[in-house]
């Protein structure tokens, strides 16, 4: 059994695979914080700016077997919600591409899930807090490390820090295993003080890039 917040089709938004067309699959719940705002004070992860909890999001519920959740997914890819706009040819040769997030995505995708996804013809990236061991097959790894929760992922495509944190500062991860080294920062009251302190990071040490929330900026899911 699966349990998933929401389904969407989008760009993603952040790190090197920005502007790319995927289905968002959402898993619910987190192993660093429970989604209550009453916890987020005391959370081992206490920015976070998504809503994880529960199986009631568009496209969201719980999925019975892999072949369930893999459907699911392959039923959001090109769904725009504006089918008014162009009679859409979905080729079965088209790339596509299915981002697995939450909540942490890792304590759900299992062998089974990328098998069908596979199946399907996805290729699949994951968004991972790093406590959790990444299984077999997944084509696209990126790593967002937490303050205080300890890192078990050592390798991967992309490391994206969210910055700045007190006890999780660059240095901190720059000889790990990864292609892609980005820094990006926290949202949230002090959003613009972050990403000038994430600019002038970059300016001081170039084998960090920065990555936006280009999303947000433009107003998509
Ligand atoms: C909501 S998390 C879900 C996946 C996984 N639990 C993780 O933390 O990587 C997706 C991405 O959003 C980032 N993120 C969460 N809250 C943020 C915030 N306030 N500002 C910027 N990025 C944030 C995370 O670091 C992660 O890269
Ligand atoms: N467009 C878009 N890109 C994203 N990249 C990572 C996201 C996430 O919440 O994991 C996200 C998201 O929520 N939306
Ligand atoms: S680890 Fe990821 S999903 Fe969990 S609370 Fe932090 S940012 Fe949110
Ligand atoms: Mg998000």
């Amino acid at each position: 059994m699966y349990s998933v917040k929401e389904i969407f089709y989008t760009l993603q938004g952040e790190g090197a695979n920005t502007g790319t067309p995927a289905v968002f699959c959402r898993f619910a719940g987190c192993n660093l914080w429970s989604g209550r705002e009453a916890d987020r004070a005391t959370a081992a992860c206490d920015f976070c700016d998504t809503d994880f909890v529960g199986t009631d999001g568009p496209g969201g519920g719980k999925f019975a077997s892999p072949d369930a959740l893999a459907d699911a997914v392959k039923d959001a890819w090109q769904s725009t919600g504006s089918d008014s706009f162009i009679a859409r040819a979905i080729k079965e040769s088209d790339p596509r591409f299915v981002v697995c997030t939450g909540g942490e995505p890792l304590l759900q995708l299992d062998a089974p899930l990328i098998a069908a996804f596979h199946a399907r013809g996805f290729k699949i990236a994951v968004e991972t807090n790093g406590t959790q061991p990444v299984p077999p097959g997944i084509d696209w790894v990126c790593v967002s490390p937490k303050a205080t929760a300890p890192v078990v992922v050592e390798r991967g495509d992309e490391l994206k820090l969210v910055f700045p944190q007190r006890e999780a500062m660059p240095e901190r991860f720059e000889s790990l295993d990864f292609e892609h080294f980005f820094l990006q920062p926290m949202d949230g009251p002090t959003r613009e003080a972050n990403t000038r302190a994430a600019v002038e990071y970059c300016l001081h040490h170039p084998r960090w890039r920065l990555s936006l929330q280009t999303h947000k900026i433009i107003g998509i899911a």
